[in-house]
């Protein structure tokens, strides 16, 4: 059996981190949304039992390292699976971007497997599997419009926000979550709040939803590549409704209520930046 599962990149409108656990891991609360830049993941069924992943990006690892072979492991293993998977992934998602490519390949691949297997595990099974994958991989799981919380994996749906489009431009460095997460200080950094975010989403008001993205990661990760800074004052002159850093960065992202705008967003940063993009916002998990 084959199947084809999209595994779109996500932006956090908002994302505070709280504190640091006993654990090390940090306690957030997120607002997170998916865009139409996705990679396609490929799944068909191997008789022999093996999990073969490929792909022809040179940013990411074919073997035991690659999330979605680690997915495709974890539900072997979990249900007791006797068949094997190949896997391909092609890779549209800038990697260690901050747009949690990685784990959106890895929730597309529990989803896959989950079908093709013949396992009729539920979003939610499939969700709390995820969490021990990576932190990001239960709200991938879902995707849609979500408030992520405890360390990213407690996740509650929110309403989509308006439609809009999203311009999305990635510097030329990758960032390491972890390193960033280590150089977090609570009291330096600036809360977003995340309260009045959800209300902005509740009523879907596009201006307040501008007026509140934020993330408590920024201060750190400018500290380290000041570029993103550039990138941001630079889509502010050109008109962005808001920009915001994604995740641990070091990707930067705009909204853009009006195509022309967006445009000029896209045409601005295109010869200073290589990776650039202009996709709108899927929204809800229907559209996913
Ligand atoms: C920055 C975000 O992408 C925002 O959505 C996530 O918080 C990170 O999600 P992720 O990449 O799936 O993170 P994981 O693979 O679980 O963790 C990578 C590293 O980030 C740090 N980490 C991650 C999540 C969290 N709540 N607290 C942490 O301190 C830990 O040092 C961990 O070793
Ligand atoms: N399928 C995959 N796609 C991308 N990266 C992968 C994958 N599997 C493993 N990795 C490794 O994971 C690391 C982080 O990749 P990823 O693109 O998921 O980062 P990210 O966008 O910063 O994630 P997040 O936003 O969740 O922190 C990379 O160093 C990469 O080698």
């Amino acid at each position: 059996m084959e199947i084809l599962e999209k595994a779109p990149a996500k932006i956090n409108l908002s994302l505070d981190v709280l504190y640091k656990r006993e654990d090390g891991f940090h306690e957030v609360e997120m607002v997170m949304t998916t865009v139409d830049l996705a990679d396609r993941v490929e799944l068909s069924t191997l008789r022999s039992g093996v999990i073969r992943v490929e792909s022809e990006s040179r940013f990411v690892p074919n073997d035991e390292r690659n999330l979605a072979y680690r997915a495709a492991k974890l539900m072997k293993e979990h249900y007791q699976i006797k068949e094997g998977v190949r896997i391909f992934i092609e890779k549209n998602i800038p990697v260690a971007a901050g747009l949690a490519g990685g784990s959106s390949d890895a929730a597309a691949v529990l989803r896959g497997v989950n079908e093709i297997w013949g396992i009729g595990a539920s979003l939610h099974e499939l969700a709390e599997l995820g969490a021990k994958i990576g932190s990001d991989v239960s709200f991938c799981v879902y995707g849609g419009t979500a408030l992520a919380r405890g360390r990213g994996e407690q996740i509650l749906e929110l309403p989509a926000p308006p439609p809009c489009w999203v311009v999305l431009a990635k510097p030329t460095i990758g960032v390491s979550t972890q390193t960033i997460y280590q150089g977090f200080n609570p009291k330096t950094a600036i809360h977003p709040d995340t309260r009045e975010m959800i209300n902005a989403l509740r009523q879907g008001d596009f201006d307040a939803i501008c007026s509140q993205v934020g993330n408590a990661l920024e201060g750190v990760t400018t500290k380290l590549h000041p570029e993103v800074n550039q990138i941001k004052e630079q889509m502010r002159q050109a008109g962005a409704d808001a920009v915001l850093m994604s995740g641990s960065g070091p990707t930067v992202f705009a909204l853009a209520g009006q195509d022309a705008r967006a445009q000029r967003i896209y045409n601005s940063l295109k010869g200073f930046c290589t990776e650039v993009y202009m996709v709108r916002m899927l929204g809800n998990r229907e559209m996913t």
